[in-house]
């Protein structure tokens, strides 16, 4: 299978400050990599790195097409819903366009493709009837789905998604994974996500980010393996027919 990421000894942080370090990462075509790791582990920063939004401190990311190396490739993002001016007077249906406005020259206005397009993805959010809308008028869950459109809508090579189930009801959440999954079938997917059990039902391989990076080549993963990872007791619940496993209580010394 080609890779389309690769990143090698990587480290990355803020004003000095290392919140990354010797990190080692190879994302495939197809992949379906969750991302977890407890707060404040470096999830976002890596995530910031890929887009390149972020400089390296120390070593490299390259990107591949047909596995050949390019200097980029396109990328979907949807960003923590925390990130995001709900105040922005825009409505639900040029946030979707946004998406697009890589695959134009500034000074061209958008085609029949690209509304045609932007349609599609409104159906396929379950966005009808609040195309108008400005993002401050929508409840979190659907600004969630809006955002996802914005992701997807360029039909980008990697799709990555940062905690994008915070306000997702379960009805969509279910109709989320299936449009992943679809996605999957074409497109990598990153995913970060505090839900560890919807991460391991979900995805093919986790990445744990605790300022290192510890891979797992398979969703399978032990309570064990994250406690260890965490640095915190893990409890393993049943949930519906699904293992759930969630972060105790804990004080970390
Ligand atoms: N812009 C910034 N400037 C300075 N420090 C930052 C900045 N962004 C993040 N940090 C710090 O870097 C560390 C890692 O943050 P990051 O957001 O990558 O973690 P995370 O694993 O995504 O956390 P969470 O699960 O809470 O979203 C934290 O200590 C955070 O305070």
């Amino acid at each position: 299978m080609n890779k389309v990421i690769e990143i090698e000894n990587l480290s990355a942080g803020y004003d000095h400050k290392k919140v990354l370090r010797d990190v080692c990462l190879t994302v495939y075509e197809n992949d379906f990599l969750g991302i977890i790791g407890p707060n404040g582990g470096g999830k976002t920063t890596l995530i910031k790195v890929i887009l390149g939004l972020l400089k390296p401190l120390e070593g490299e990311i390259h990107f591949f097409r047909e596995g050949k190396p390019v200097e980029e490739i396109m990328m979907g993002y949807l960003p923590q819903y925390n990130a995001i001016d709900k105040k922005f007077p825009i409505s639900v249906y040029d946030v979707i366009l946004s998406g697009l406005s890589r695959k134009k020259s500034m000074f061209k206005p958008f085609s029949s493709e690209h509304h045609d397009r932007v349609g599609e993805i409104i159906k396929r959010m379950g966005l009808q009837g609040k195309e108008k809308k400005a993002i401050g008028q929508l409840s979190g869950g659907q600004i969630q789905r809006a955002l996802l459109g914005r992701a997807i809508v360029s039909n980008p090579e990697v799709v990555i998604l940062d905690e994008p189930n915070t306000y997702i009801d379960q009805r969509f959440e279910s109709r989320l994974y299936e449009i992943l999954s679809e996605i999957n079938k074409e497109r990598a997917i990153i995913l970060v996500s505090h839900d560890i059990g919807t991460v391991v039902s979900n995805v093919k391989t986790i990445a744990c980010v605790n300022e290192t990076l510890d891979y797992h080549p398979g969703a399978e993963v032990t309570a064990e393996w994250l406690e260890e990872k965490f640095e915190c007791p893990i409890e393993l619940l049943g949930h519906g027919e699904l293992p759930h496993r969630i972060i105790k209580k804990h004080q970390h010394v």
